[in-house]
């Protein structure tokens, strides 16, 4: 065989939509892809990527994989914008406007695929941008689309032509009834209501940006070579069933954080970079650690709103009035740019805070759940919490912000899972106090036997044999087959 049909081994280009949770997922998958011996190029915006190097140990651990490289693409947004999810509109604008040509310009002109460590044969994209698929059959590279959401959401977003068709979208004016039945949403019929819709159906509208945003992004998935999806067999199979009478390739590998963990711990150790898993963009503040380990077991609910969302200091300070009413000791991450609004904190709270209660910026937060002394979760239902919550047997409080938490929790609530409590569309001190007594205290056996058994089938998904592991295994095999050769 003369040098220049030589095979290149398969290079996977891994290109995440720029935020925390994404790049999470997909730092992961791109770890367990180097595992299996694929190599990989992971695209980060510049501006995640000097967050990343300054807070988390990804660089020096990913260094371990010979295979592994960074590549950075500009977001588009200025350096000081909060990328928060109240201003996510213009991240969208922004990848539209800067990231889409620059990546087109990167591929067309193979400064991303041809280096001395090999062309890229494979992309994996998230699936929110779908820009990417485009240019992929420009270049003619399969690409695989990878949703950071539930199977059940993104059914739901599948499902939106179905809704507005069968008139159950755009909402009914301004006192519309919110638990009507989303009738359309098939497999979902009996327990899904308007309010537990993804949030960007909320509208009156048909021609809102965000609504139209998710509908496209969502059929665009179906041109695809195939899907991922962070998830496994046994939590979704009705939804997964749906999903694959129009995508013939799903390729459900998930709870990523627990397989990537089973599978290095298979690995002989000395060949494992002994370091920190985190992909974080803040810094961990790990005095936490120390604060759960001098609390008793289970007593602790854990307070986190994930890496986008932005409350109000009026709800944030009935959150605060519940934590403390509750008796219960408290752990609340409050992330910078986090609250918005003018409303001065209580002193009574402060005050009441330093007795039962401790507040940080950002945290490890696997570490966290796995901790014996947090009893439960109070989330805003991100799909990366929710897994990482089920995996460590933590029972939820679910109070959903935006895009796809609105269903996560219905899930996690008692129409579905029953792992957890739906407090959606309220925030009053009162609810918040009743539900962390009811979750920690009054229901806590049966929260926590329904959480363990969900916990045991994901553990099961990714331990040798399983749905996730075989999934994965046979996704490699899919991603070797695309080796493609010099020409
Ligand atoms: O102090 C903290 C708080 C959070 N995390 C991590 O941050 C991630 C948060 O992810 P997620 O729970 O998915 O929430 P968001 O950051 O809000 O994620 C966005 O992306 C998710 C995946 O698409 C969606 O499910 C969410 O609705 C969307 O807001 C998780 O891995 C957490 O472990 C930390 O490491 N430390």
């Amino acid at each position: 065989m003369d040098q220049k049909s030589q095979p290149h081994p398969p290079r996977v280009l891994i290109f995440p939509f720029p935020v925390q949770s994404h790049v999470n997922s997909m730092l992961k998958l791109a770890e367990l892809l180097c595992l299996a011996g694929i190599h990989v190029t992971f695209l980060n915006s510049d501006h995640n990527h000097r967050l990343l190097l300054r807070h988390s140990g990804a660089h020096a651990r990913l260094a371990h994989y010979p295979g592994f490289q960074f590549a950075t693409i500009p977001d588009g947004l200025p350096a000081d914008h909060p990328r928060t999810g109240d201003r996510i509109k213009e991240l969208f604008d922004a990848l539209s406007a800067v990231m889409r040509p620059r990546f087109r310009e990167m591929m067309v002109s193979s400064r991303l695929g041809s280096d001395t460590k090999g062309a890229v044969t494979c992309i994996i994209a998230d699936g929110i941008m779908c820009f990417t698929i485009d240019v992929a059959e420009e270049v003619g590279i399969p690409i695989i689309s990878f949703r950071t959401v539930s199977a059940s959401c993104f059914w739901a977003f599948f499902c939106i032509p179905k809704l507005i068709e069968a008139g159950e979208l755009p909402l009914r004016g301004d006192d519309d009834d919110m638990d009507r039945p989303a009738s359309a949403v098939s497999g979902m019929e009996s327990f899904l209501r308007i309010r537990d819709l993804p949030a960007f159906c909320r509208v009156h509208d048909l021609t809102d940006p965000g609504l139209q945003l998710v509908t496209t992004e969502t059929q665009l998935t179906t041109r695809a070579h195939a899907l991922i999806l962070n998830t496994f067999d046994e939590l979704e199979e009705s939804a997964l069933t749906h999903i694959r009478t129009h995508i013939s390739k799903v390729y459900t590998i998930g709870p990523l954080h627990a397989h990537l963990a089973t599978r290095q711990s298979a690995e002989p150790a000395s060949s494992l970079p002994d370091m920190t898993r985190s992909n974080s963009l803040w810094e961990e503040d790990r005095s936490c650690m120390a604060w759960l380990d001098s609390q008793p077991i289970k007593s602790v609910i854990y307070v986190s709103f994930g890496s986008i969302t932005v409350v109000t200091t009026d709800q944030m300070i009935e959150f605060w009035y519940g934590l403390v009413n509750s008796g219960k000791p408290f752990l609340w991450v409050i992330r910078p740019n986090s609250v918005a609004g003018e409303r001065q904190i209580p002193t009574e709270l402060s005050e009441a805070t330093k007795k039962r209660g401790y507040m940080v910026g950002w945290v490890p937060q696997e570490e966290v759940l796995a901790h014996p002394s947090v009893g439960g979760f109070l989330t805003h239902s991100g799909w990366n919490s929710t897994l990482e919550s089920i995996v460590s047997e933590k029972p939820m409080i679910c109070w959903p912000y935006f895009a796809d938490q609105q269903v996560n929790s219905r899930f996690v609530g008692e129409a579905v899972w029953r792992i957890g409590l739906d407090m959606k569309d309220t925030c009053d001190r009162l609810t918040v106090e009743k539900m962390v007594r009811d979750l920690l205290e009054v229901r806590r056996d049966e929260f926590l036997r329904s959480v363990h058994r969900m916990a045991e089938l994901a553990k099961k998904s990714v331990r040798e044999g399983g749905s996730s592991y075989r999934n994965l295994d046979r996704m490699i095999e899919d991603i070797k087959s695309m080796i493609c050769h010099v020409h």
